[in-house]
């Protein structure tokens, strides 16, 4: 494996490529973002090769000229790549990084954008070969939209990247080219144990998307009149689920599968919490519900106040 010095700075210029090749599988809204990303001369591969399993996408991709390559097989795609890149829903990248395992060159970098982490690592550590350096990552980045046309060179400008590198999985410096790779992605990077992971993203992620779903879910089952209100007389709080909502199936019941014990833990305190305030709420305790709606407001203030600083 080749040694790749350590990359502070988050700076987007043209300079020496990190990777001779890289292979991107899964040509998605993330895939398509670092392959747009990457085609844009930041430093960070020479050659970009992109699969996806459906030819519908890869005709995409060529026909976008987001890549320089898209071979018709994963293992044309990956074979002589420095790093790999698997996009894929979470519930495909056991079957991806078994599909790629036996074409990785020696030293290559196999890496991953799941949301949820444990379960990825589950699944590509047993049967990673030793001279593999698996280090699995996840952008703190995206929108509702999916598919090869939904990516965007920008999507992880000033955005975190999380890696949660495992002890043995790879050389400190794959971890490093990781990073640095992030980082001309316009990122921020940050390690992270992948279990507190999976907790974190479940309370600021995985719960909200439920949340989402369930609150369409809701408006969709009332009946006549008042479901055709809901349409009509949306205002923007119920808009903003909506967006949410309007996110891939697939990708999104992979991440509730795949990270189900923190998902469970984060839903029960929240479904304790909105008993609490319905109880608040028959009962007419205004000081219960004044201090939860300040809370709010208080978290939505430091949020504000931490993106300007
Ligand atoms: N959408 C988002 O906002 C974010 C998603 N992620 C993660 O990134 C990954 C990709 O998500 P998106 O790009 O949003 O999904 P997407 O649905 O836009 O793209 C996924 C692509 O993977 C392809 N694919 C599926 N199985 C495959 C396989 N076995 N081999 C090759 N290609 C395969 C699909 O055909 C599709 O084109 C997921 O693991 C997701 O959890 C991470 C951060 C944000
Ligand atoms: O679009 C949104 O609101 C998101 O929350 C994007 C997102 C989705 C999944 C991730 O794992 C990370 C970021």
């Amino acid at each position: 494996m080749s040694a790749f010095p350590s990359d502070p700075s988050p700076s987007t210029d043209a300079r020496t490529p990190l990777f001779d090749r890289m292979a991107v599988i899964g040509m998605g809204l993330i895939g398509g973002s670092v392959a747009r990303r990457a085609m844009g001369d930041h430093g960070i591969a020479r050659e970009l090769v992109a699969f996806d399993a459906d030819p519908a996408a890869r005709d995409r991709v060529r026909a976008l000229g987001i890549a320089h390559d898209v071979p018709d097989t994963l293992a044309d795609a990956v074979r002589n790549a420095d790093c790999v890149m698997l996009c894929v829903p979470v519930g495909a990248m056991g079957a991806a990084a078994a599909a790629a395992m036996p074409h990785l060159r020696p030293g290559a970098i196999l890496t991953d954008v799941g949301s949820t982490k444990q379960s990825v690592i589950r699944e590509v550590q047993p049967i990673l070969r030793p001279e593999i350096g698996f280090v699995p990552a996840h952008p703190l980045a995206g929108t509702e939209h999916s598919g090869p046309d939904a990516g965007f060179a920008t999507l992880f400008e000033g955005r975190w990247s999380l890696l949660t590198p495992v002890d043995g999985a790879a050389p400190p410096e794959a971890v490093v080219a990781v990073e640095a790779l992030w980082r001309r992605c316009g990122a921020m990077t940050r390690r992270m144990d992948p279990a507190h992971h999976d907790k974190v993203l479940a309370i600021v992620s995985h719960l909200p998307h439920l949340l989402a779903f369930t609150i369409c879910g809701t408006a969709d089952d009332l009946e006549g009149e008042s479901r055709s209100e809901v349409l009509q007389f949306a205002a923007s709080g119920f808009r903003d689920f909506t967006r949410i909502a309007a996110s891939d199936p697939t990708m999104w019941r992979d991440v509730f599968l795949n990270n189900r014990d923190a998902l469970l833990e984060m839903l029960a305190r929240f479904t304790e919490d909105a008993q609490a305030m319905a109880r608040a709420i028959r009962w007419g305790d205004d000081d219960f519900i004044v201090d939860r709606i300040e809370r709010g407001r208080r978290i939505r203030r430091s949020l504000i106040e931490i993106k300007q600083a």
